[in-house]
C-alpha cells in the first residue's frame, strides 16, 4: 500500500462554503436523462442528495449532486460559480466527485456505497447510487435509549470494517468516517457511504480545519499542520474508534487539536466502567482495549492497520449480516421515534411536534424546512452541546482563573456501585476546558459524559433551562463552519433555541429565501 493520496489528494481550493438551503434543490419532477426527482434526501455543504426515479430501469434511486456552498449558486437547472476565480477550485472538486464515484462503482460489497452511475449535467456531476432504507449512524445513536451493547457494536464493526479494508487494498483511506457517514439500513449491513473526496479537494487551503475536518473524528495527522505526521489506514482506525466512542459516550469525542493540548478525553476504560454502573452494561476488555489504542492521539501508538485494529477487538466474523436488523437488536434500547403519544414524554416540549426521521422519505421541496425539523426533532446532541457548552465555558473560565489546576476531568469519580437506574443523577464531568487557539484557531469542543437514559416508566427529568442567548457556534459546538447553517436550522426549530436572535435573524432569513419556492 504505496499510496494514501492518490486522487484523493486534496487539490488547492479554500472553502468559504456555506451548507447549500434545502429549497436551493432541484424540484420535483425535474428530469436528469432517465431519472426524475422526487425530493431531497439531504443537502450538505458540498451537494444535495435526492430520491429519483429511474424510468429506464424502474426503480428508485438516490442521486447525488456537486453543488459546493459558497462556490457555486444555481440559476435555473445549471449550477454557476459565484466568481470566476473559483473555477479551478470547482473543477478540482468536481473532478473529486467524479473520481469518488468511478472508485466506488469498481467495488461491489453489501457494506460499502454502489456507485451506479456517474455523470456531468447543468455544468455540474451527478452519481446514481441505491436508495438505501434506513438511517444514519448519527441518528441512531441520538434515539437510543441506552448505549449500543458490545453485540450490536461488534456487528456495526465487522461491516465498517470490511468496506474499509476494500477501500485500504487499493491504497485509499477514507478520512471522513462519522456516523452520519454510516448508514444502518433498515434490513441489511450498515453501508459506507461516502468517501468525502468533494470536501477534502474543496478545503485544501482552507482558512479553518472545521471546513474540511468532522473535527471530532478526524485524526492529528488530518491536520494540515501536522505535516511530519503521515496519514494512513491508522487514521481511519482513529475515526472509526472515535465513531464507536462517540455513540456510547452518547457525545462526540473531544476534537484531536484540543486534545493535543490538553487531553480531557474520557479514557475508555472509565467510560466502560461508567456505562456499567449506571447502565449494567458490559464491554470486554477486548473492545476498552482496541478503542484505546484506536483513540490514541500519536499515530505511531494506533494500530497500524484494520488488521491490528481488528486483532486488538478480537473480532470473530459475523455471519448473516445480510439480514441484520439494527432495531430489532437493540430490542427495547431503541428509542422508537414515536413518542407523541408516548405519555414519558408528554413534559417535553418539543415530543408533540417530533416525528421519526424517515429513512428514505424525502424532503419536499415546497415543504423542505419543516420536513428536515421533525425528521430531527427528537435527537438530543444539539441540547448537550448547549449543556456541555455551558460547562464548558465555566470550565474554560476557571482555567484562565488557575492554570495550573488539574484537568476537571481526571478528577471526575466514576462510581464504584451501580445508582438504581431510575435515579441515577450522574454529575456532569467538565467537558475540555478550553480550546487553546493554535495557529489554525478550534471551536471549543463539547463534551458530555453519558447521561443516564431514562427506564420506560420512570418520567424524565425537566429539560435544562435554556440559556439566554447563544451564539451560532455555541448552539451548534460540534458542527464546522460548512454544516453550521443547517445544524443552526435543525436546532432553531427547538423550543430553548427558537426566541434567541441569532435564530430569530436566521428563520427570517430562511423564510425570505424560500419564498420564491413557496406553494
Ligand atoms: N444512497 C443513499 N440512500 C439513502 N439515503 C442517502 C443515500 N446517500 C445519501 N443519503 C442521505 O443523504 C444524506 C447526505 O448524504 P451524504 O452524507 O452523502 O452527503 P453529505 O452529508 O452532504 O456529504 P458529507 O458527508 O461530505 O458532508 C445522508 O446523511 C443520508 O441520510
Amino acid at each position: 500500500m504505496a499510496l494514501y493520496t492518490g486522487w484523493l489528494a486534496p487539490a488547492v481550493l479554500p472553502v468559504n462554503a456555506a451548507v447549500r438551503h434545502p429549497s436551493q434543490g432541484l424540484p420535483p419532477g425535474t428530469r436528469l436523462g432517465e431519472f426524475e426527482l422526487h425530493g431531497l434526501l439531504g443537502a450538505g455543504g458540498f451537494g444535495m442528495v435526492y430520491r429519483a426515479y429511474d424510468h429506464s430501469l424502474h426503480r428508485t434511486v438516490a442521486i447525488k449532486e456537486y453543488l459546493p456552498g459558497g462556490v457555486a449558486d444555481r440559476v435555473g437547472q445549471a449550477v454557476t460559480l459565484r466568481t470566476g476565480a473559483d473555477a479551478r477550485r470547482f473543477d478540482e472538486g468536481l473532478r473529486s466527485f467524479m473520481n469518488e464515484a468511478r472508485l466506488l462503482a469498481q467495488f461491489d460489497h453489501p457494506a460499502l456505497v454502489k456507485v451506479l452511475r456517474v455523470w456531468e449535467q447543468n455544468r455540474t456531476a451527478y452519481m446514481a447510487m441505491p436508495l438505501y432504507q434506513g438511517v444514519t449512524l448519527k441518528e441512531a445513536c441520538a434515539q437510543m435509549r441506552t448505549p449500543p451493547p458490545e453485540p450490536w457494536l461488534r456487528k456495526l464493526l465487522w461491516s465498517v470494517l470490511q468496506a474499509l479494508e476494500l477501500l485500504h487494498r487499493r491504497g485509499t483511506v477514507h478520512r471522513d468516517i462519522s456516523p452520519d457517514n454510516i448508514f444502518l439500513q433498515d434490513i441489511g449491513p450498515p453501508v459506507l457511504l461516502d468517501l468525502g473526496a468533494a470536501r477534502q479537494a474543496l478545503g485544501q487551503d482552507a482558512p479553518q480545519h472545521t471546513a474540511i475536518l468532522k473535527v471530532n473524528y478526524a485524526p492529528i495527522e488530518q491536520y494540515a499542520d501536522a505535516q511530519d505526521m503521515p496519514q494512513g489506514p491508522w487514521s481511519d482506525v482513529y475515526a472509526l474508534a472515535a465513531v464507536v466512542y462517540g455513540c456510547l459516550n452518547r457525545a462526540p469525542p473531544v476534537p484531536a487539536s484540543v486534545r493535543a493540548v490538553r487531553d480531557s478525553l474520557r479514557p475508555p476504560a472509565e467510560l466502560a466502567e461508567h456505562l456499567r454502573s449506571v447502565h449494567g452494561l458490559a464491554y470486554t476488555p477486548a473492545l476498552v482495549e482496541a478503542l484505546t489504542a484506536g483513540l490514541a492521539l500519536d499515530p505511531a501508538r494506533r494500530p497500524r492497520d484494520l488488521a491490528a485494529f481488528r486483532a486488538l477487538l478480537q473480532l470473530q466474523p459475523v455471519p448473516g449480516m445480510e439480514r441484520f436488523d439494527w432495531r430489532a437488536e437493540l430490542g427495547p434500547d431503541w428509542q422508537a421515534p414515536h413518542a407523541a403519544s408516548d405519555p414519558q414524554h408528554e413534559d417535553d416540549d418539543m415530543s408533540t411536534l417530533w416525528q421519526a426521521p424517515q429513512p428514505h422519505s424525502t424532503i419536499d421541496l415546497a415543504v423542505a424546512a419543516p420536513a428536515v425539523v421533525q425528521a430531527h426533532r427528537r435527537q438530543w446532541w444539539p441540547k448537550a452541546g448547549v449543556a456541555a457548552l455551558i460547562v464548558g465555558l465555566l470550565a474554560a473560565v476557571g482555567i484562565v482563573a488557575s492554570p495550573g489546576d488539574p484537568p476537571a476531568t481526571a478528577a471526575a469519580p466514576v462510581p464504584s456501585k451501580a445508582p438504581a437506574r431510575a435515579e441515577a443523577p450522574v454529575a456532569v464531568t467538565a467537558p475540555p476546558a478550553a480550546s487553546a487557539p493554535g495557529p489554525q484557531a478550534l471551536p471549543a469542543p463539547a463534551e458530555l459524559p453519558m447521561q443516564p437514559a431514562p427506564p420506560p416508566a420512570v418520567r424524565r427529568p425537566p429539560p435544562p433551562a435554556a440559556p439566554r442567548a447563544l451564539s451560532a457556534e455555541q448552539i451548534c459546538p460540534d458542527s464546522n463552519f460548512l454544516t453550521r447553517p443547517m445544524c443552526l436550522f435543525r436546532a432553531c426549530q427547538q423550543a430553548p433555541y427558537a426566541a434567541m436572535p441569532v435564530c430569530v435573524e436566521n428563520t427570517r432569513r430562511l423564510r425570505e429565501s424560500q419564498r420564491p419556492y413557496g406553494p
